[in-house]
């Protein structure tokens, strides 16, 4: 469904990407692995036609929107939700207008049907009735679960998570996960996930991607990526500061 071949960029003299190739299948889950810094959300960004590459191509559906104008990119940008990485919620709006915002942005729904869809895509997340409260009266996995409702308000085809369990304790970046597999599930969603949480991956992954020196080192099933021999994806996966990735 999604496919970057040979994507370059650079932010002035830093080389970020370096020849990425990557498809992503339709309707399944790819996760993105790699250090900090390593322009993992660079890639999401180039995936949503935020970025353009200093060269190669984007594919969408065989369309490629790096070369689309703004009005068509916008339609492709349609068919996506975005899950970013601290939620990102409006502070000063409750979390039902959250979730209501790209109904009212992109749609000319009615405000009742809109409060429909509220309150089903917040059940879907498990906080049915929190409609009335304030992002600062949420707690941390409660808002990434907001923000979860919020990229699936305009029923998405591809939903884009960049690092959904950061800073959430074990037992909530494993019921964020499970939510993340649900959500694929009952939707059929296509789902691109940049995380550091190796574990979290095996669990939602039908594939993985490890981006390594501006490239894609590898890519596969979990099953493959753990018996993987490449001592750059094994130093990686179980989290070593020996091996050949320098650390400092
Ligand atoms: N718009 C930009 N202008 C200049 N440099 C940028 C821009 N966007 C990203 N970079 C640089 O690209 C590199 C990769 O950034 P990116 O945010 O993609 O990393 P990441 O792999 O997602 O890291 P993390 O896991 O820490 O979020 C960084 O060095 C960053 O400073």
């Amino acid at each position: 469904m999604i496919e970057l071949r040979d994507v370059h960029k650079s932010f002035g003299r830093q080389k970020v990407l370096t020849g990425v190739n990557l498809a992503i299948p339709k309707g399944k889950t790819t996760v993105i692995i790699g250090r900090s810094g390593g322009g993992k959300s660079v890639i999401l960004k180039h995936i949503i036609g935020l970025i353009k590459p200093d060269e190669g191509q984007v594919l969408v559906d065989g369309q490629d929107i790096t070369i689309m104008d703004d009005r068509a990119l916008n339609q492709v940008r349609r068919r996506y939700g975005m899950l970013f990485q601290d939620a990102a919620l409006f502070d000063s709006m409750t979390a039902g207008e959250n979730v209501a915002f790209p109904l009212r942005e992109h749609t000319r729904l009615p405000s009742e049907e809109i409060r429909l869809v509220v309150s089903e895509k917040l059940a879907l997340v498990g906080l049915p009735g929190v409609e009335n409260k304030m992002p600062s009266q949420l707690s941390g996995g409660m808002r990434k679960r907001v923000g979860l409702a919020r990229a699936i308000a305009l029923d998405p085809e591809i939903i884009l998570f960049d690092e959904p369990t950061t800073g959430l304790d074990p037992l909530m970046t494993d019921a964020i996960n499970r939510l993340i597999n649900e959500t694929q599930q009952k939707l059929g969603v296509t789902a691109v996930v940049i995380s550091h949480d190796i574990k979290g991956a095996y669990d939602t992954a039908h594939n993985m991607a490890m981006l390594y020196d501006g490239r894609i080192i590898m890519s596969g099933t979990p099953e493959e990526v753990r018996q993987s021999t490449d001592p750059v994806v094994r130093q990686f996966v179980n989290g070593r500061a020996e091996g050949p990735i320098k650390v400092v």
